[in-house]
């Protein structure tokens, strides 16, 4: 289970009457999660998810309720802090910051097929286009410097297959940075899994789980989201749910030049960023009662994706 903190049931109730959404029901923790303690919350007024940050700085807080805010007047099917009766968003319980948010509807996927990569697909060219003409600026504190500052470190612990595939992916990331970074930007999810994706039927109904959210390349976003929906289990990129994934999604959003020549580096950068993550969250929580993902997936994705033979599809 992945609940940090375990609340009271009447700690709860005088967190929530402000909110004038009734009594409550019910409430339960959800294990899912790996960074916060999120709890299912019954309430006479309807369905509600209530997290406890356990991560990050708090002072980036307002940049996630202002993006949410952003993107749910954008229509896109994501949740958002209520504001109490006295117009609060950001509050405080058990002594971490809290945030109530409406429950969205929906399962995970765990086998997607084309249909599935091509809602995804659209949904984050959606989430680029709401906010590249006036993006909200955050630095990723998992960007590409962190990879260069912990990298090296990391990579000692890595046997002698691994070794060498960090190495030469790091020194990739320092060669092609600037390049990259100036690439198109926007708003970027930044961790769009399939575990931060929900589905009515097939119809994506929920994007959740904004907490690395932050402004940078739109490719990355891209890169990031490709990476887990579109691979096999041995790391293989699966080529026809690439394409669909792909092709929605520049329907909405053409490529540019650079970024068709920019794709192969950015999925791998991608691997990086979540084997390095992996790696560390599995040395911090070792022996734990906490979800931990496997950091060797990212590893396998890496070694496949050094030739990427799913390009972008560009027009000259
Ligand atoms: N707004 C929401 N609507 C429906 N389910 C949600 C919502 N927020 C979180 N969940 C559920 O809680 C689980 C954990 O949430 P998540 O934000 O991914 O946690 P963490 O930040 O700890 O990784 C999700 O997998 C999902 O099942
Ligand atoms: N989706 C990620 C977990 C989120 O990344 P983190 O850096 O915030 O831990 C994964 O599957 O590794």
């Amino acid at each position: 289970m992945s609940v940090f903190t375990p609340l009271e049931r009447q700690e709860l109730e005088v967190f929530l009457a402000p909110y004038g959404l009734g009594r409550l029901k019910d409430f339960q923790g959800i294990a899912e999660g790996s960074e916060n303690s999120n709890f299912f919350v019954s309430l006479e007024g309807g369905e509600f998810v209530l997290t406890l940050v356990e991560r990050g700085p708090s002072h980036d807080l307002p940049f996630f309720i202002d993006l949410l805010d952003v993107l749910h007047d954008a229509d896109l099917p994501v949740p958002f802090a209520l504001r109490t009766e006295g117009g609060e968003a950001l509050r405080e319980l058990a002594g971490k910051p809290a945030l109530l948010q409406p429950r969205l509807p929906g399962k995970h996927v765990q086998q997607p097929n084309a249909h599935h990569c091509a809602e995804v697909g659209n949904l984050l060219a959606r989430l680029h286009l709401a906010t590249r003409e006036r993006v909200l600026e955050r630095k990723s504190d998992r960007g590409l410097d962190w990879m260069l500052r912990e990298g090296p470190a990391l990579a000692l612990q890595l046997d002698d297959t691994a070794l060498p595939l960090l190495r030469d992916a790091l020194k990739e990331i320092g060669e092609v940075k600037e390049r990259f970074l100036a690439l198109p930007r926007a708003n970027l999810h930044a961790d769009l899994f399939k575990d931060n994706a929900l589905f009515d039927g097939p119809h994506f109904s929920g994007l959740i789980d904004f907490y690395n959210a932050c402004s940078g390349p739109m490719l990355y976003d891209l890169a990031i989201c490709l990476n887990d929906w579109c691979s096999d289990e041995q790391g293989h990129l699966d080529a026809p749910l690439a394409r669909a994934l792909l092709g929605a999604y520049c329907a909405r959003r053409p490529f540019t030049a650079a970024e068709a020549e920019l794709w192969p580096a950015a999925l791998r950068i991608a691997c990086v960023r979540f084997w390095l993550s992996r790696l560390i969250a599995a040395n911090a929580f070792a022996g734990q009662d906490v979800l931990i993902h496997d950091p060797y997936v990212f590893q396998a994705r890496l070694a496949h994706r050094q030739k990427v033979e799913v390009g972008l599809p560009f027009a000259l």
